[in-house]
């Protein structure tokens, strides 16, 4: 019964941070070592259903992905009565999905400043599955989560020693690449479609041949959507505008970060910024005067 499941065992729950068809995300203290864990519990999905193959390449890509700073680490997968269950790390700082909805302007858009380094950040997390011959396959603001850590480094009092840490006081805010349930490999593709707002067109026609160039189409518009506040559109005229590459620019960014979106949201996958390139533009390195 329910009491003596490895989930009540192991965590206590906190409270519910998520919930969906999918299933629901709680976010947990492990009673052996004190941290923080979100745990998604889900219907098990009947098998051979394409919900069980999502939630087996979902923990096969968490297994191989394994630790990187811009992906949300994997801890541990388990079934009990008739759940499955996924134990990740927990973002204290919700998804960019949150921002969106939260303030009374529907949404508070973000300075370009704060889109260079979403996009840089996002930009190295998909650099890093890309290079597993993965892709994500469902790149969008609810699939980015953000964990903001405050950091006190002192300088070291002690004058006979040679480290001389730099003095780092205060916040920083990392983004995270979250939700490995589309993933699939670049060489044998079995494509499940992402949410069609942040779909590359040529993924509806079929052509898988340059996976990796979707990934970089989505973080386009989830880019766009985070610094428009507008809605994005999910089908009609509007839909085939973007894809033919018309992006109207972002009234508070520069032309040259404008141009970099719409280059990534070039028609043609092969024109479009790989991602170690995007982390490689010159927009987007540190500046030595920023
Ligand atoms: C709805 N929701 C809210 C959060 C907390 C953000 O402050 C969250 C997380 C995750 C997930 C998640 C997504 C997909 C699969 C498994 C998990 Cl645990 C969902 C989350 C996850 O993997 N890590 C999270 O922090």
């Amino acid at each position: 019964d329910a009491n003596v499941s490895r989930y009540n065992i192991e965590f206590h729950e906190v409270e519910r941070i998520g919930s969906g068809e999918f299933g629901s995300v709680y976010k947990c203290i492990n009673r052996l070592d004190g941290c923080l864990y979100a745990i998604k519990k889900s219907k098990k999905p009947v098998a051979g259903s394409t919900d069980e193959q999502n939630a087996i390449k979902e923990v096969y890509a968490h297994a191989v992905l394994g630790k990187h700073p811009h992906v949300v680490r994997y801890y541990s997968a388990w079934a009990e009565d008739d759940h499955m269950i996924i134990q990740n790390e927990y973002c204290n700082g919700g998804s960019l999905a949150d921002d969106l909805t939260a303030s009374p302007n529907h949404g508070r858009t973000f300075s370009e400043c704060e889109l260079k380094e979403v996009l840089v950040q996002v930009a190295q997390g998909l650099k890093y599955i890309h290079s597993q011959n993965l892709v994500h396959m469902d790149i969008k603001p609810s699939n980015i989560f953000v964990c903001r850590t405050t950091s006190i480094v002192d300088t070291c009092q002690d004058e006979t020693c040679h480290i001389n840490q730099k003095l780092d006081r205060g916040m920083h805010t990392t983004f995270k690449i979250g939700d490995l349930g589309h993933v699939t490999s670049t060489s044998h593709p079995k494509v499940e479609e992402g949410d069609c707002r942040y779909l590359a067109n040529e993924i509806l026609q079929e052509d898988f041949t340059n996976l990796t160039k979707a990934d970089v189409f989505s973080l386009a518009l989830t880019i766009y959507r985070i610094g428009s506040g507008g809605q994005l559109p999910k089908n009609g005229d509007d839909w085939h505008r973007i894809r033919q590459g018309y992006l109207p620019p972002l009234p508070q960014c520069s032309d040259e970060f404008n141009q970099l979106l719409r280059s990534m949201v070039h028609p043609d996958p092969n024109s479009r910024p790989s991602a170690v390139s995007i982390t490689q533009h010159a927009l987007l390195c540190p500046t030595a005067g920023k």
